[in-house]
């Protein structure tokens, strides 16, 4: 059995030392699949987060001046001592987070993956010499560090997360200050552990736990700290935008979202019940990308209803850390009742529960894969993020009236579509108002194109060439009397 002891960090990272919260007090983090307490991590407030903004100003003034050669090095050796530590680092994230360890494994590969991504675009950014209008000048155009970065990082995804956040900025050399979420705190101390071996200067990467409201408003109160990025609640993320005004900081928020999977009379139909499964379980149903609404041209509702419901039920459902298991807990009880409750309301409406429907008998809070038919825009979840491994399925017409109904929400981050027509994909491009769009495929995030939302789904993208641009501000310098 692989164990994740040597990741199992109890301490925060400030200023290059590992220290306890100034109060001594701690928080327990539990396994939501059995409930165990795995462990304690500090409790830190808002006097720790100051000194961890301090140490990363300090130290950003020489690794914001690095060379190079030096940021690249260190991401490729943090590359490595991920890829090398695969196996506990999935191991500990499937014990905080509870997703089986196929998607752990994932999860890491892909983290490891960013930060490669990241040391081999920060060669590439470069700068313009731009046509002067009179031949005395010449004007460029020049790139630079933001500064001090803050990265506060959701449950769903502890270690990835981060990495599309730790990344760029080290990659352009901002120093970071980073708090994970409060239930899964232990993936991203494993990053400041690997980013202390790989040989980080001290400062260069804080990670605190503790309270999100202290930790939080010092973050954003701070002129120091030029830029945040969040990936959390739209309700947490609009609170942050609001606060970043006062020291106009930089912003990049992803957000929530609710996909809709639209499912044409012309799809092939054994694709779209290998995309819908991803794009609707990954994770138990908890990725913002995941579908909300499942959207079915009528005349193949029936099929696609009867095979979906027997590729559901026969998810494997356990614990995340047996090999073979496909859907794990969900991370709390509050999840849980969210997703009953939008059982309860669908079906007071008229909605037939297919498939699941109700807590599963592992107990707590392992929850059944759940379908649900009759699907109306008057329901809950047509509206609202189900964050859960909950199928709601609409019936449609025609194409106009599916486009109509996958964009009647705020949000805009993922769509999905299966269509063998080529010309009605090039109308989605246009028409869907998502950010992400996945024709015939259900699992689109790589590190090669920028992922972001629309809409109420948040602001600037992560991967591709475009998630540096954002740890990046631009100068423009005019050389004149030449
Ligand atoms: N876009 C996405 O991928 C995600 C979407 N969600 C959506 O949000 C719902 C609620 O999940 P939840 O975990 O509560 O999401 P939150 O937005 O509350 O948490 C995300 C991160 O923000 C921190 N945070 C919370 N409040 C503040 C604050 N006032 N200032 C600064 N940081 C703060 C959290 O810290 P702490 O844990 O300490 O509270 C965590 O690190 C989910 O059911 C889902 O619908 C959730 C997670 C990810
Ligand atoms: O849920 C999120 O916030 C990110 C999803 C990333 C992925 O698709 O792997």
């Amino acid at each position: 059995m692989t164990t994740f002891k040597k990741f199992l960090v109890e301490a925060n990272m400030i200023d290059g030392a590992w220290v306890g919260a100034d109060s001594g007090e701690t928080i327990e983090v539990r396994n939501p699949a059995t409930d165990e307490v795995i462990g304690t991590v500090p409790n830190c407030g808002a006097g720790e987060t100051g000194r961890a903004i301090i140490a990363a100003k300090n130290a950003f003034a020489d690794f914001g001046q690095s060379d190079l050669s030096q940021r690249v090095k260190l991401l490729q050796d943090l590359h490595d001592a991920l890829l090398d530590n695969q196996e506990p680092l999935a191991h500990l994230l499937t014990a905080e987070q509870g997703k089986p360890l196929f998607e752990a494994r994932g999860e890491i590969a892909i983290g490891a993956a960013y930060i490669r991504w990241y040391a081999e675009e920060i060669r590439r950014a470069k700068g313009e010499i731009v046509p002067a209008p009179t031949n005395d000048r010449r004007l460029l155009v020049t790139h630079h560090p933001v500064g001090v970065v803050a990265a506060i990082t959701p449950w769903n995804f502890p270690s990835s997360m981060l990495a599309r956040k730790l990344g760029p900025a080290l990659a352009a050399g901002c120093t970071v200050v980073a708090k994970p979420a409060t239930l899964t705190p232990y993936s991203a101390l494993a990053w400041a552990k690997l980013a202390e071996e790989v040989g980080y200067p001290k400062g260069v990467v804080n990670i605190l736990t503790g309270s999100s409201r202290e930790i939080g408003a010092a973050i954003m109160q701070s002129p120091d700290v030029r830029k945040v990025t969040f990936t959390g609640s739209t309700e947490v993320g609009k609170s942050l935008i609001r606060q970043s005004a006062d020291t106009v900081k930089k912003v990049s928020m992803e957000l929530g979202g609710n996909a809709p999977f639209i499912v044409f009379d012309d799809a092939d139909i054994d694709a779209a019940i290998e995309g819908a499964m991803i794009a609707k379980y990954r994770n138990m149903g908890q990725t913002c990308v995941c579908t909300n609404r499942f959207y079915v041209q009528a005349s193949i509702h029936d099929e696609f209803l009867r095979r979906l419901q027997a590729a559901t039920a026969d998810l494997n459902v356990g614990y995340g850390s047996t090999e073979g298991v496909q859907q794990g807990p969900l991370v709390n009880m509050p999840a849980v009742e969210k997703v009953e409750e939008l059982i309860d309301d669908a079906v007071s409406k008229g909605g037939k529960i297919e498939q699941g429907g109700k807590r599963h008998p592992k107990g707590g809070t392992f929850f059944e894969p759940t379908i649900i038919s009759g699907a109306t825009s008057e329901m809950r979840f047509a509206t609202e993020e189900i964050f859960g491994p909950l199928s709601a399925i609409f019936k449609f017409e025609d194409e106009d009236e599916a486009i109509d109904a996958a964009n009647a929400t705020e949000y805009g981050l993922a769509a999905y579509a299966f269509t063998k027509d080529m010309a009605r994909a090039f109308r989605l491009n246009t028409k869907l108002q998502y950010g992400l769009i996945g024709i015939n495929s259900g699992l689109i995030t790589t590190v090669e194109a920028p992922f972001g939302g629309l809409k109420e789904s948040g602001l600037g993208k992560e991967g591709g060439s475009q998630g540096l641009s954002d740890y990046l501000d631009t100068k423009y310098m005019c050389l004149a009397g030449l």
